[in-house]
């Protein structure tokens, strides 16, 4: 591990800023600053996940998402096939070559952040047990090898993951999936509160919805929420159904949006292209007075 490389990683820093006309009822807006971007929903950024099956493929889909626009960087090392990082794979994954990997794509990424997520079968990927996931994302908190790390905030060990993140300042983006249905406005925003209760530096809900009044149930709660968190919250409906909670959940207080290059890694997910310009028409919609 290259010691500039962790000292080069910005540090977590959450404010609330006052906001303009985009959120009406709000009068504050929640951010985090990790290297040159601020996330906040007055400014949401464009997240693109990459599920590369090999390590050889790593860099290269990280470079093609950086090409097309990608805000973030989420690398869904649960798609790797040739660390036995999967549910699958008899073998321990060789964590050396995981933060090797990490630490590598660097040079292709830039100051563009980088999001480190192992996705479980539990949340709807590939991934592995419960103490098999800790080891992993352990290895990559200690070693500073990215700027944000995804943490399933009801996993075994989960809470230990949090601190181990929040000592080594490492910013952790909270997740939470139902991909049987949407939860009540109530529940939803529970989670947001439970998530940043345990630390969380983003606090994020994925919901499946059944009907367009499911998918206004998770912008209801993003909007109530928002009101009050201290942290950035990321929210999204999936599937077709859920859609217009990608183009337009930042004006409900989301900070962000995973828009795909090649495979999406959930329902619903909108082609980067198509999610920058819908994502900017609709804020300048909002804008009008
Ligand atoms: O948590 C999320 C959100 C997501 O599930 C989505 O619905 O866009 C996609 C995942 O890759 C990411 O880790």
């Amino acid at each position: 591990m290259n010691p500039e490389f962790v000292c080069s990683i910005a540090r977590p820093v959450s404010t609330r800023t006052p906001v303009g006309p985009v959120r009406g009822g709000n009068d504050v807006d929640a951010a985090l600053a990790v290297r040159d971007l601020t996330l906040s929903a007055r400014n949401p950024a464009i997240i693109v996940p990459v599920m590369p099956q090999h390590r050889s493929d790593v860099a290269g889909e990280c470079a093609a998402a950086v090409a097309v626009g990608a805000q973030v960087v989420e690398w869904r090392v649960d798609a790797l096939q040739d660390l036995d990082a999967t549910t699958g794979g008899p073998a321990e994954p060789d964590l050396d070559l995981l933060v090797d990997t990490a630490d590598e794509l660097r040079s292709v990424l830039g100051e563009v952040p980088l999001l480190f997520t192992v996705r479980t079968t539990a949340e709807g990927g590939h991934g592995p047990s419960d103490q098999r996931y800790v080891r992993l994302l352990e290895a990559v908190i200690r070693a500073g090898a990215a700027d944000l790390v995804d943490v399933e905030y009801r996993r075994d060990g989960a809470a230990d993951l949090f601190e181990l993140a929040g000592r080594h300042g490492v910013p952790v983006v909270a997740s939470y999936h139902d991909f049987s249905g949407t939860p009540s406005a109530e529940e939803i925003e529970g989670i947001l509160a439970a998530q940043e209760a345990m630390g969380a530096a983003i606090a994020k809900v994925a919901v499946m919805p059944r009907n367009q009044a499911d998918v206004a149930t998770l912008l209801l709660a993003t909007a109530r929420r928002a009101e009050s968190a201290a942290v950035p919250l990321i929210t999204m409906s999936m599937a077709g159904t859920g859609a217009i909670s990608r183009m337009a959940g930042h004006l409900f207080g989301s900070c962000g949006s995973f828009g795909t290059v090649g495979q999406a890694s959930a329902p619903g997910q909108i082609p980067v292209a198509d999610l920058t310009e819908l994502m900017e028409r609709v804020t300048a919609a909002s804008r009008q007075s």
